[in-house]
């Protein structure tokens, strides 16, 4: 019941399947498949043909043989008719198993393509829709139903041509079956269309409980996922998730079970009845065929025409139904599919001009403000400064300030809800996408590593494309480069393991300055650091801030830290509080000043003089050693 509610508000939810009808994902199926596998569509289509005219001449064979000895034709005739149709039937046979092997062989192909256009769009969409619970949903829901063991969409093709068999082969042998007589059709029909409304109910039940079913799915795999996390993993063990997650599974499992179930009892119950309905149509056909037999109407050459005749009609009207059942599940996840490919891939950037810029840019927020999708409270307000092209610009700030807010906003990863932000005069909206992100290098806080080489983590690109030397160079900047020089493979080491063999782990701090050599190596004009050091030592802290303001020169930068030694390596401070900027200097005049910033530095400078004196002996030490 409660399952039920929930369904009827997502039917609500999702439009996908009114505005993509049938005949819409009919039509888009066959254009997809002639545009791109145009052969594939014709054997389809031939083999419609061919898997018609089959049981028609496996039906002709007895009959022209009893029909030869009924009329007493003459041997050659006799010989020459028989061995005709024995040689069509050889051949028909033959080309059917030729093209089916063909078609198998293609289909795979056709099939997968829509995995990668649902892949593109995920790492392409803009990153606010991303985050949201509604793309997401709806991604799993597509891959589920691309993915799952009995997956509608991966045998599409095979699914519309066993349809046109059924729909093609009806017609034929029931207009065959009609001219002999009605109520011989009556019958074989009669049954089917019972079936038929007994099956859609099941169907319909199964449509509504799959959504449910998908969702407990969902919850299923976020767990599985944990279980493979290393940084989970830490944390499952340690403070005793397991017990928890796992009763979380089974909950979902029980669900997933239950919703599965209950569509099956729904398709039980239809194929019972089917079953006595056809076992009512078989005898019924058959008492037919002989009482005319018997009644000197039909002769015994018809009545072996006609009785595979009326099976080959009962199958169609089989195949119509299981594969009118399976086209309707198909046409939901095409619905759905097609909603998804469909779905703006976001509005942050409207720019179509291609630019790329040298040197530094400046950036003004204009009057920006940001409140999150559902959030109540702004999470930024009427933000009004101006970084000049060329300035070093650090932010800081406590928890929940707003800070890597504004930096998501500053990247492009959000559109601010209220006012704008220009880079070199230009709001970001009116930027292309690719070339705005070709403005930026950025070192975030959490950043998981891809499980390729040093280098290729370091360049973003492939071993043709990347300039090595220049690899080094932004390691050994980076001051990673002594670590790295130990390894055997060097930069060529893979990184990432559990998924590629003799790969290295790093730790956060060494997994920083990788990130760091990264933004180097990309030597956009705006270089944005959210907590670049948070997970590196005093000292390294420190090289890597004389690294950066090497580094920074000829290009803008912002640099957000909650280490406000860091800050005196930059032009100007924008101290922030409440999505606001509170105070705003040099790191001199913020001190005189006497504020929350002066404050602040105060209090952490203590502690931080005691922190960085211990390395400094704890390493005099060891070099005496
Ligand atoms: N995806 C989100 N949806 C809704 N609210 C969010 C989201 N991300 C952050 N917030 C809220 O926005 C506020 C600012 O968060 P933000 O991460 O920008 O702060 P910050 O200054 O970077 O904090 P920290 O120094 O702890 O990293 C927080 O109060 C947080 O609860």
């Amino acid at each position: 019941m409660e399952a039920n509610q929930r369904m009827s508000s997502e039917d609500k939810r999702n439009p996908a399947d009114k505005k993509y009808s049938f005949v819409s994902n009919a039509l888009f199926h066959w254009k997809e498949l002639f545009v791109r596998e145009p052969a594939v569509a014709a054997c389809t289509i031939a083999l419609t043909a061919v898997g018609t005219a089959l049981p028609l001449m496996n039906a002709r064979l007895p009959k022209m043989v009893l029909k030869g000895l009924e009329e007493h034709w003459d041997f050659p005739v006799f010989f020459g008719r028989l061995s005709v149709l024995i040689l069509l039937l050889a051949a028909a046979g033959m080309l059917k198993e030729g093209i089916t092997a063909y078609v198998d062989g293609m289909r795979g192909p056709f099939e997968d393509a829509y995995n990668l256009r649902l892949l593109k769009k995920r790492l392409t969409v803009d990153y606010d829709i991303l985050e949201s619970r509604k793309f997401n949903d709806d991604a799993y829901a597509i891959y589920d139903s691309l993915y799952r063991n009995q997956a509608e969409m991966k045998h599409c093709i095979l699914i519309w041509q066993q349809f046109l068999l059924a729909v093609v082969g009806l017609v034929i042998y029931g207009s065959i079956l009609l001219e002999e007589s009605v109520f011989l059709l009556g019958m074989v029909l009669l049954p089917t269309v019972l079936t038929f409304f007994l099956r859609g109910g099941a169907q319909q039940k199964d449509r509504k409980l799959r959504r449910s079913a998908e969702e407990a799915n969902r919850k299923m795999q976020y767990v599985e996922s944990k279980a493979g996390d290393f940084s989970a993993g830490k944390d499952i063990r340690i403070f005793d998730l397991s017990g928890w997650l796992m009763g979380i599974y089974r909950k979902e499992r029980n669900s997933s079970e239950k919703y599965v179930k209950e569509w099956e009892n729904g398709y039980l119950a239809a194929n019972i009845c089917d079953a006595l309905l056809c076992f009512i149509r078989d005898m019924s056909a058959y008492f037919f065929l002989i009482i005319q037999i018997v009644q000197g109407k039909m002769a015994v050459s018809d009545f072996v025409w006609y009785m595979p005749l009326v099976g080959s009609c009962q199958q169609a009207c089989q195949g119509l139904l299981e594969m009118g059942e399976r086209l309707g599940k198909l046409n939901l996840d095409y619905a759905r599919l097609r909603a998804f490919l469909d779905e703006n891939d976001g509005d942050t950037f409207r720019g179509r001009k291609k630019e790329k810029k040298q040197g530094a840019v400046s950036v003004e927020f204009c009057h920006t403000g940001f409140t999150y999708p559902g959030s109540e409270k702004p999470t930024l307000q009427n933000l009004n400064f101006t970084i000049r092209a060329g300035e070093k610009i650090a932010m800081v700030g406590l928890n929940g300030a707003g800070k890597t807010t504004l930096v998501k906003l500053l990247c492009g990863l959000y559109k601010p809800t209220e006012g704008e932000i220009r880079i070199d005069g230009k709001a970001i909206g009116d930027y292309e996408k690719e070339s705005y992100y070709g403005l930026i290098s950025s070192v975030f806080q959490n950043v998981q590593l891809l499980p390729l080489t040093i280098a290729e983590n370091v360049s973003s690109g492939t071993k043709e494309n990347m300039d090595r030397e220049k690899v080094i160079n932004c390691l050994k900047l980076a001051g990673l480069w002594e670590k790295i020089e130990d390894f055997p493979d060097k930069e060529n080491t893979s990184l990432g393991k559990g998924i590629q063999k003799n790969a290295v782990g790093l730790s956060g701090g060494e997994q920083q300055k990788l990130w760091m050599a990264r933004a180097f190596y990309k030597e956009a004009p705006l270089l944005i650091l959210d907590e670049p050091t948070a997970a590196l030592d005093p000292l390294a802290e420190q090289e890597v801030y004389e690294k950066y303001v090497r580094m920074s020169e000829g290009r803008t930068s912002l640099f957000i830290s909650h280490r406000l030694s860091s800050t005196r390596f930059c032009d100007r401070i924008l101290f922030m509080e409440n999505g606001s900027i509170l105070e705003e200097g040099s790191h001199e005049q913020l001190l005189a000043s006497g504020g929350a910033y002066a404050r602040l530095f105060g209090i952490q400078s203590r502690y931080y003089q005691k922190e960085c004196m211990g390395q400094e002996v704890q390493r005099d030490a060891l070099a005496a050693e």
